[in-house]
């Protein structure tokens, strides 16, 4: 069984003029177009092939340019065009309704109405009116292997329905429901083939008109190609109809939504380049690259030249032009066309020690965004997506390269040190030995032995972020007063400890791992003060970084808990939730108590 395809072509813009205008019906216009240039000729150096369409459903780009001699035209370059933004916005899609090679008549239908662009041009124009015409880019090469047609759609379909039908072979059975405003709209359309025409009137049809009249359409014998056209909305119980009640196969069915109710072309376009935006990785993947390889900082040195960066970063020359490319049309660095880069104000900004630390592959917090891939199993599971991607988890990914694990643990400690002051200040120490349980490199527990003389610790976290703290609680004098606790917070943990402190870590667990590791903590501290720190999730979620929170629980399943969650959570290790505090904005202190 075949499928249908697409076969590309060549595009090329014809500048041709209105011969013709008539109203087929009250609200369908059409214009007749002809000139020259539907035939060969010459533009900007590149030979341009005659018109051509083969398949009732190819479509030509009009471009409303009025005149306005602020708009240019697209220009021909070799099988493509050149578009400024605002042609673009100025260009609509129209189905060649006929088209006559030999006498040069190129027709098109406007539906009327008003405010739209192409159809008040359709209102104005006159025999003599000029209009560029691009297209058609390609062509829908149909499965060999059709018995019959299944043809809907509403106005903006007509075209193309009217043409399939006048083109097919004498006796082609072919089922077509049109909706149409009214009777008035209502179309001869000239063929030989074995039609069942049904026309569903708008005006009296009531909402399930089209679908009622498609279910009572005659179903033929054997293999259908359905095609149908139209507003979106309208087709959406269609393409289900046919898909599910019928059992049409993809390849045998095009569905294509035309326009949106309530949107002009111009809006819809605006949609889905905004959903475009909104979802094309290049941009962000290309900001981390030219990060990771320092480019602004080469840029910034003196080297501006393609070659030389591309030496400078130890990257291909190939893969840097291309890389630049995109980063100049993003502003970030300029690229003259001797292929001479600069720097633009923005672009500078990549230099900055707090973009490094987020988006450097060679620093620890970039690899979080390392779980994306993963973010659909998250879904499904509440497992770690990147555990799924990486086939380790977040903390192995930093044990793994010195770097990684020491930029994350200064850009943390960075952090720790903005709300520890505060977060000291509450918690209202005197002489008690305390445990900082992941412990970081010890900004809190540094400002704790700091702030309260009389306190000692112990600073709990894996070996090679322990070694790390060691130094550097040693570094400020405090090494006599602190002991390093290299080890697992799923293992024992030590049991002279006065309070027992987790800032920050919690967060990093799904609810199973957090429980344990509380477990942990309520077996040695057997009474003793118990304190998280931690974010408190509220029921109108606008306060929390929702993005983060998101980011979260794809790299470690979990996510920010609310204050139930988190009494629930200790509850279920032993432990009673006696109090929150708050240290500063959507960072809290929760008391625990055991018993
Ligand atoms: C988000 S950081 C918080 C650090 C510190 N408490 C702070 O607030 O700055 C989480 C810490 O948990 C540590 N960690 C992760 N897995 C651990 C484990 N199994 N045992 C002990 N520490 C662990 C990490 O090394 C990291 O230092």
């Amino acid at each position: 069984m075949g499928a249908r395809r697409h076969k590309a072509y060549p595009i090329h813009v014809r500048e041709l003029e209105v011969q013709e205008v008539f109203d087929v019906t009250p609200l369908m216009r059409r214009v007749v177009l002809t000139g020259e240039q539907l035939g060969a000729f010459r533009s900007n150096g590149h030979d341009v092939a005659p018109f051509r369409t083969e398949n009732a459903d190819d479509h030509v780009k009009i471009v409303v340019l009025d005149g306005d001699p602020s708009v240019a035209p697209p220009v021909q370059d070799d099988g493509h065009l050149d578009w400024t933004r605002e042609a673009l916005g100025r260009a609509r899609d129209y189905t060649p309704r006929r088209y006559d090679a030999e006498n040069r008549r190129l027709e098109l239908d406007f539906v009327r109405h008003e405010g739209g662009l192409a159809a008040e041009w359709a209102e104005r124009a006159t025999p003599g009116t000029r209009l560029h015409v691009a297209g058609p880019r390609g062509t829908t090469v149909l499965p060999p292997d059709i018995d019959w047609y299944f043809l809907v759609g509403d106005e903006t379909a007509l075209p193309a329905i009217a043409r399939r039908i006048e083109e097919l072979p004498p006796g082609t059975p072919v089922t077509a429901v049109v909706s149409v405003a009214s009777a008035a709209e209502e179309q001869t359309i000239k063929h030989s083939a074995d039609l069942r025409l049904t026309w569903v009137h708008r005006d009296t049809a009531g909402p399930n008109g089209l679908m009622d009249a498609v279910r009572s359409a005659p179903w033929r014998e054997g293999q259908v190609y359905a095609w149908a056209a139209g507003e979106a909305g309208m087709l959406r119980p269609l393409r289900r109809w046919l898909k599910e009640d019928r059992g049409v196969a993809p390849g045998h069915m095009d569905v294509a939504g035309y326009w949106r109710a309530g949107q002009s072309q111009r809006e819809s376009g605006e949609v889905l380049r905004r959903l475009h935006d909104m979802t094309e990785l290049s941009v962000p993947y290309a900001v981390r690259a030219a990060v990771s390889l320092d480019l602004a900082e080469h840029v910034a040195d003196g080297r501006t030249s393609v070659p030389e960066l591309a030496e400078a970063a130890g990257i291909t020359r190939g893969g840097a032009r291309r890389l630049l490319r995109l980063l100049a049309d993003e502003k970030l660095f300029t690229l003259d066309e001797e292929g001479s880069v600069g720097l633009t104000p923005l672009g500078a900004a990549l230099t900055e020690e707090t973009v490094h630390n987020m988006l450097d592959r060679r620093r620890g917090f970039s690899r979080l965004d390392d779980a994306w891939p993963g973010l659909l199993h998250t879904l499904r599971t509440g497992e770690s997506g990147f555990q799924q991607v990486k086939g380790h988890d977040f903390w192995a990914e930093l044990a793994a390269e010195e770097g990684l694990g020491r930029t994350f643990d200064e850009v943390l400690g960075h952090w720790t040190r903005q709300w520890a002051p505060a977060a000291v200040e509450l918690l209202g120490l005197r002489d008690e030995h305390v445990i900082d349980v992941g412990g970081g490199t010890g900004g809190l527990l540094g400002e704790i032995l700091t702030a309260c003389p009389g306190t000692r610790g112990t600073l709990l976290d894996l070996p090679s972020t322990a070694e790390r703290a060691r130094a550097e609680l040693a570094a400020d004098g405090l090494g006599a007063r602190v002991g390093i606790a290299g080890q697992s917070f799923f293992e024992p943990l030590p049991a002279d400890g006065d309070v027992y402190l987790l800032a920050q870590v919690l967060h990093d667990w799904p609810d199973p791992e957090a429980a344990a590791v509380l477990r942990r903590v309520a077996e040695a501290a057997r009474g003793k003060r118990v304190v998280l720190v931690e974010r408190i999730a509220g029921d109108l979620d606008d306060e929390l970084d929702v993005a983060f929170d998101l980011k979260m629980h794809t790299v470690f399943g979990s996510g920010e808990r609310t204050e139930e969650d988190w009494r629930r959570l200790a509850s279920g290790a032993g432990l009673r939730l006696t109090g929150t505090r708050q240290v500063r904005e959507n960072l809290f202190l929760l008391e625990l108590r055991t018993g």
